[in-house]
């Protein structure tokens, strides 16, 4: 039920509001039943990329899915070109995922495409026509990464930008949240967890956890951190990719979803306590 929230794209595209993603955790592993879990908790959106080493046992899990794949949202993401044309690199992670089309096609990184960034986004584009991907975006992309693209304006813009978002980036990230705000790119985070996961010592440990035991309050019931982490990219009007091996987390983070929203005087502290610390996992060129 909680799936079929969805965030539109300004091309009109309804996004699930929240994905379950085959990197990190299972990067270069068998990610099928991994990915089943994720499907039987309520998940609808899958989030893969070539740089995973897993599209094939992705494709495994969408054939074996009870879902059909017309009611599932896959994601994946150009790795090194390796000599080949855009066309032919998706045609290669289509046959690994046994699929005729995705639903997002994503450049995972600027770094390493830097000199060929405008071609590069002219053939997503005739692959979008083609038909092999729904939509197309870009990951990990600054604003001068953006600018590229845009340069000339005689192109359409990245529907979505893939970043690591969480308050401790939120500082850095704000005056490419503008840009894309501007543009009408939409916001699609990774890393949303990573203040109760990774860097959980920081400035924000306990604001985060007063706000939540102010929700739970709210709620009438328990809430977690993490469920609040969400409700604050939520209220961002932000998408999301996360990732659990665990059932039980897998239904915390469906189950956010119907978990009170958080004030703005809530959303502000957070910000607030998370830009006394800058702390970022992945992608350190964002900080250039
Ligand atoms: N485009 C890109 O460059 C990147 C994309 N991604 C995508 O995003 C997905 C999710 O990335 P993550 O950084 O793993 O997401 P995340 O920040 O949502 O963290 C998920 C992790 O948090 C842990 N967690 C949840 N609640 C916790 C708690 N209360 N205490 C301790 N640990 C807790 C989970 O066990 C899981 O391992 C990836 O699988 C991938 O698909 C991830 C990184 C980079
Ligand atoms: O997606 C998350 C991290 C990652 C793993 N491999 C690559 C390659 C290029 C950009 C990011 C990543």
């Amino acid at each position: 039920m909680s799936t079929t929230v969805t965030r539109v794209l300004k091309n009109g595209s309804k996004v699930p509001w929240i994905g379950f993603g085959t990197g990190t955790a299972l990067y270069n592993r068998d990610a099928e039943k991994d990915v089943l879990r994720a499907i039987d908790a309520g998940f609808i959106h899958l989030d893969g990329a070539q740089a995973y080493g897993n599209e094939d046992s992705l494709g495994k899990a969408i054939a074996n899915a009870k879902v059909p794949r017309e009611s599932l949202w896959v994601t994946t993401k150009l790795g090194a070109l390796n000599g080949q044309t855009v066309e032919e690199s998706l045609k290669g992670s289509l046959q690994r995922l046994g699929l005729d089309y995705v639903d997002l096609w994503l450049i995972h990184t600027p770094t390493g495409l830097e000199d060929k960034l405008k071609d590069v986004w002219k053939q997503f584009i005739e692959v979008r026509n083609k038909g092999l991907a729904k939509n197309i975006g870009v990951s990990n992309f600054r604003i001068k990464d953006l600018e590229k693209i845009l340069e000339g304006g005689d192109t359409e813009i990245p529907q979505l930008n893939q970043i690591e978002l969480h308050p401790y980036v939120l500082k850095a990230t704000q005056p490419l949240l503008d840009f894309q705000n501007k543009h009408g790119i939409k916001t699609e985070s990774y890393g949303g967890l990573i203040p109760v996961s990774t860097k959980t010592d920081g400035p924000l440990a306990p604001v985060l956890k007063e706000i939540t035991s102010e929700v739970a309050k709210r709620h009438g019931s328990p809430v977690t951190e993490a469920q609040v982490l969400l409700k604050w990219l939520e209220a961002r009007d932000i998408i999301i990719v996360t990732t659990s091996s665990k059932e039980s987390r897998l239904k915390e983070y469906l189950d956010a979803l119907n978990v009170p929203q958080l004030t703005p005087e809530e959303v502000s502290a957070i910000d607030a306590a998370g830009s006394k610390l800058h702390f970022r996992k992945f992608g350190q060129h964002m900080d250039s």
